[in-house]
């Protein structure tokens, strides 16, 4: 199986040392969630529902930034953040996954990137309790080495700097680390690292075309990443 990958890939890009995967939009399908938490904050708040496209463009670069957005989209103010946050951690531990589900290919992919033998990571802009209890509620827990959540480093993707943590927690050089995500936040914080880029074609790229963003690979299930 490595030896498969290896060929396949090494011709123009680095062989890998380790994985680092994203969750929201690459490996669970989370929109749903986020509509249905966000939906009960607005109420409990007396504010209008949010439109689920708009929530699809907006994920991907951590709650704080989802939450303001979705009050500056309904007019509200900004210092409902504190309450709205709250509530929105409130609803979220209740309904984490309810509304989610995992993409095809994934657990197909995940299987055939652990016989590797490499160490993974799953390295999201989720709050990191709110992402491992996701991945033990899917299943998908035990494929990781390492779970960093968007609150476990002072800056979140695209900045850099959790990539480059999530390396040296792995004892993988950035260089030889593929990061697999599905939004050019995840490409850019890869480019910024120097870490290689495999981007989905199925997720959440904030309302634009995905194919746009430059990236090492483009693949449309997890499992076509060994192909
Ligand atoms: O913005 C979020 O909460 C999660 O986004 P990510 O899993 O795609 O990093
Ligand atoms: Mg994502």
């Amino acid at each position: 199986m490595r030896t498969l990958f290896l060929n396949s890939i090494s011709l123009h890009q680095p062989s890998p040392t380790a994985f680092m995967l994203d969750l929201d939009g690459t490996l669970v399908d989370t929109l749903g969630d986020f509509v249905a938490v966000l939906n009960r904050v607005m109420a409990d708040l007396s504010l209008p529902a949010v439109a689920r496209d708009f929530v699809e463009h907006t994920i991907g670069q951590g709650s704080e930034h989802l939450i303001r957005s979705v009050l500056a989209e309904a007019g509200a103010p900004q210092a409902l953040y504190g309450e709205a946050w709250a509530l929105y951690q409130r609803h979220y531990e209740v309904l984490n996954g309810e509304h989610a589900d995992v993409f095809p290919g994934v657990i197909e992919g995940l299987q055939a990137l652990r016989a590797l033998g490499l160490p993974m990571a799953c390295l999201t802009n989720k709050p990191a309790a709110f992402a491992r209890e996701l991945l033990k509620r899917k299943g998908l827990d035990g494929f990781f080495d390492r779970v960093f959540g968007g609150d476990d480093f002072e800056r979140k993707k695209p900045d850099p700097l959790p990539l480059l943590k999530t390396c040296e927690a792995l004892g993988s050089a950035p260089a030889t680390t593929w990061m697999v995500g599905d939004s050019s936040n995840d490409a850019r914080a890869a480019h910024a690292a120097g870490c290689p880029i495999a981007l989905v074609t199925y997720g959440y790229n904030h309302g634009r075309p995905i194919r746009e963003v430059p990236a090492e690979r483009y693949i449309d299930r997890l499992d076509q990443l060994l192909d």
